[in-house]
């Protein structure tokens, strides 16, 4: 019986080092709030995809020391990000990190600036994903992607970064169209992009940091 693909999907969650995350929101946020808003986005997206029934382990792929203790508090299982070369290398080496403990794991990198994620939503796609040997959920802006899964026996092969949606479809992995999963493409990059989140309702922890600063 194939108990790793059984027991649940393994998620990668990449984060840059804080001080230089989240370099977008620099207008909307400043310079002393935006980093510990990237924290927060990360912490809410950690904390709501271990809160979701399909999932069985976060690891969050980072360098940075206070997230990497903030996120294994949560839960998570945080490696280094030991190939130093951008997002899809660091994806690709949690996804390695996944399979080197459970070979037959479903993999799913979700970004780690999703700080509107619900666990329900996100069971969802992860549903929606099991049809599928690669499958993608393009970004709010319909331009870049928020989720992208592998199933057991088959390479994640990350494309993210800017224009990822093309690059994904392309490459072969399934678009996941479904109503009612905004909260799973919300990622913020802009001050309107964490306006747009905050309509659909931010997390505890965004919501604390930006909530009293947004009025
Ligand atoms: N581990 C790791 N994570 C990364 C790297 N680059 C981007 N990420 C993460 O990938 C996700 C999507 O990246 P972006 O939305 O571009 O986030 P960002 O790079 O912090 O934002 P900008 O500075 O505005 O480009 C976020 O969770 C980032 O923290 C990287 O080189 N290593
Ligand atoms: C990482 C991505 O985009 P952005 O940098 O715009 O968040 C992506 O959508 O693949």
């Amino acid at each position: 019986m194939n108990t790793d693909a059984d027991g649940g999907w393994s998620l990668v969650v990449p984060l840059k080092p804080l001080a230089v995350a989240k370099s977008r929101l620099a207008a909307a946020a400043g310079a002393r709030l935006r980093p510990r808003l990237a924290l927060a986005f990360a912490e809410d997206t950690v904390g709501a995809a271990l809160e979701c029934v399909r999932v069985r382990e976060a690891v969050v792929v980072t360098d940075d020391p206070a997230a990497r203790e903030v996120l294994a508090a949560l839960g998570a299982r945080v490696v280094p990000d030991a190939p130093a070369a951008g997002l899809n290398a660091a994806l690709a080496h949690g996804a390695r990190a996944v399979r080197a403990r459970r070979p037959h794991a479903r993999v799913a990198a979700l970004n780690a600036d999703l700080p509107a994620l619900r666990p329900a939503e996100l069971a969802r796609v992860l549903d929606a994903a099991l049809a599928f040997p690669r499958a993608f959920l393009a970004d709010a802006a319909e331009i870049g992607t928020t989720f992208l899964s592998a199933a057991p026996g088959v390479e994640l092969a990350p494309a993210f970064g800017g224009a990822s949606r093309r690059r994904h479809l392309s490459s072969g992995a399934v678009e996941i169209r479904l109503a009612g999963v905004d909260s799973v493409r919300r990622d913020v990059d802009t001050g309107e992009d964490l306006a747009a989140a905050r309509e659909l309702g931010l997390g505890p922890r965004t919501a604390a940091r930006w909530l009293p600063a947004a009025g």
